[in-house]
């Protein structure tokens, strides 16, 4: 007997004759605030793939962009082709990749930790592709364990690109002197996905009679027109919906404003919401992004002019918890997650970080003192100094400070016994467990926990002339 409940009937890709057609559904493996992800084959030739059908129009439209851009990028997830037609979700048609660091993570904590050889191996992945991101100006914002997925072969890729933003042009590619390493990387070319044609179904089959019709590969002019038009189409939808949306220089803490001031002022720690009335012409960009754990002090100060830097901090906290297999900050709520920052860097300052004064939260919360941070070493405390030094060259205040992918690529840590293993040694876990964040059922094990806010004790609340300032005693 089949104890499974059958799929609800309502889920409209079922009932997408244009993908019913071309795929068939398995089963849906996964869900995350703006979409539903299912397994399927493709009926011409057997190949699994990952059908995501994203609820949110500005997400997927960031993660097609991004996608298409850095298509033939090997630590970037491929994306096959997409369906999107007008008054329906966009359905982008993705490589299948059936695990998570997040995973690898997980089971190296319940089987006796993380060979270094292996660590390193899945740094440099990482690092290939956020190199391969910023190379051509795209923050991913969003880069955690659970959305870098493994291949079955060990091949790692970013994924998740809902919440990317492009900070030039399309098509501007970051020069580099030694683009050696680059393509020297040590990645396995017979482990590598070969990046499919990429059909476009969006443009086409927002046209009359096109619908459906795939028309193969297209030149990057050609794409960068579809692209500007769909762009002209989004915007005109978006006008109806930007009077509810945050206010550009809004951050989730400065929810606090005095009008707010009888709503709970901690309600904006949980919110994701999609970086809608962004400006980026003017260097605005929304600061409630990414996953909290992950999220820089820039954003949590309130920051909307921040850039390429938000990723390598996340990248630090990744790095850390793959040499600790503990979250680095596993904050509950934006303070929580200040907190745990300011009690192991201690205070920002403007010495540390020039310019943090300015940031739009900075003055509006204050904390105590913190006469003695653990410091990084506090947290890694049986990694050696090299692996120290790494994780601090990201895990810093000063966004300017931060090491690029790049200049990490470089770092003697990967060239120095134990070297990285063959990408055909790392230990890939078969399934995928769970999330890595706070919405997970792990999260509640670090919710009570070692929580520094609850150390603080009552805040004191004092409204200003902007709205009011939080003082943790
Ligand atoms: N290409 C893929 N292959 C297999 N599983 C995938 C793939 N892409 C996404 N998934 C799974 O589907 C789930 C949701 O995917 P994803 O994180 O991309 O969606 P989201 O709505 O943008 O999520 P989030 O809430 O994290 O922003 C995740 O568990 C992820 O592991």
């Amino acid at each position: 007997m089949d104890l499974n409940p059958p799929p609800p009937k309502s889920w409209s890709i079922h009932t997408r004759p244009e993908i019913i057609a071309k795929y068939e559904i398995q089963e849906r493996v996964g869900s995350g605030a703006y979409s539903d992800v299912y397994r399927a084959r493709r009926k011409s030739d057997n190949l699994e793939v990952a059908l995501k059908e994203v609820h949110d129009y500005q997400s997927a439209f960031r993660e097609i962009e991004a996608l298409q851009i850095l298509q033939g990028t090997p630590n970037v997830v491929v994306l096959h082709e997409y369906f999107w037609r007008e008054d329906e979700d966009a359905v982008l048609v993705l490589e299948f990749l059936r695990t998570d660091l997040a995973t690898v993570i997980r089971e190296a904590k319940k089987g006796g930790g993380l060979p270094v050889g292996e660590v390193k191996r899945w740094m440099i992945q990482i690092l290939c592709g956020v190199d391969a991101c910023h190379r051509n100006m795209i923050v991913h914002r969003d880069l955690k364990p659970g959305n870098l997925l493994i291949s079955d072969g060990g091949v790692l890729k970013l994924a998740d690109f809902g919440q990317a933003r492009m900070l030039m042009e399309p098509g501007y590619v970051v020069a580099d002197d030694n683009l050696q390493l680059y393509e020297q990387k040590p990645l396995h070319q017979t482990e590598i996905n070969q990046t499919p044609e990429v059909a476009f179904d969006a443009g086409s089959s927002c046209q009359e009679g096109n619908a459906n019709q795939e028309r193969g590969s297209v030149s990057k002019e050609e794409y960068f027109r579809e692209m500007d038009e769909l762009k002209a189409k989004i915007s005109m939808d978006e006008i109806a919906r930007e009077t509810n949306v945050h206010d550009e220089n809004t951050s989730c803490l400065a929810t606090c404003t005095t009008s707010d001031m009888e709503e709970d002022p901690f309600k904006g720690s949980g919110s994701y919401e999609p970086a809608e009335g962004e400006d980026i012409k003017h260097g605005s960009l929304t600061s409630c992004v990414g996953t909290r754990w992950f999220r820089t002090p820039e954003l949590l100060y309130g920051s909307t002019d921040y850039g390429l830097e938000v990723d390598l901090w996340s990248l630090g906290c990744v790095f850390t918890e793959l040499l600790s297999l503990e979250p680095l900050f596993p904050g509950n709520s934006d303070i929580d997650q200040l907190s745990r920052i300011i009690n192991v860097l201690g205070n920002p300052t403007e010495d540390i970080w020039p310019g943090c004064a300015r940031l739009p939260d900075y003055r509006i919360i204050s904390f105590s003192k913190v006469e003695n941070p653990i410091g990084l070493e506090g947290r890694l405390p049986n990694r050696s100094p090299d692996e120290i030094l790494l994780v601090k060259k990201l895990v810093c205040y000063n966004p300017a400070s931060r090491a690029t992918a790049m200049e990490l690529l470089h770092d003697k840590y990967f060239v120095e016994e134990p070297l990285p293993v063959p990408i055909s040694e790392l230990r890939v876990p078969s399934t995928k467990s769970g999330q890595d964040e706070e919405s997970s059922g792990e999260w509640y094990d670090y919710n009570d926990s070692d929580s520094d806010f609850d150390e603080f004790g009552p805040p004191k609340v004092t409204t200003t002339h902007s709205g009011f300032s939080i003082q943790f005693p």
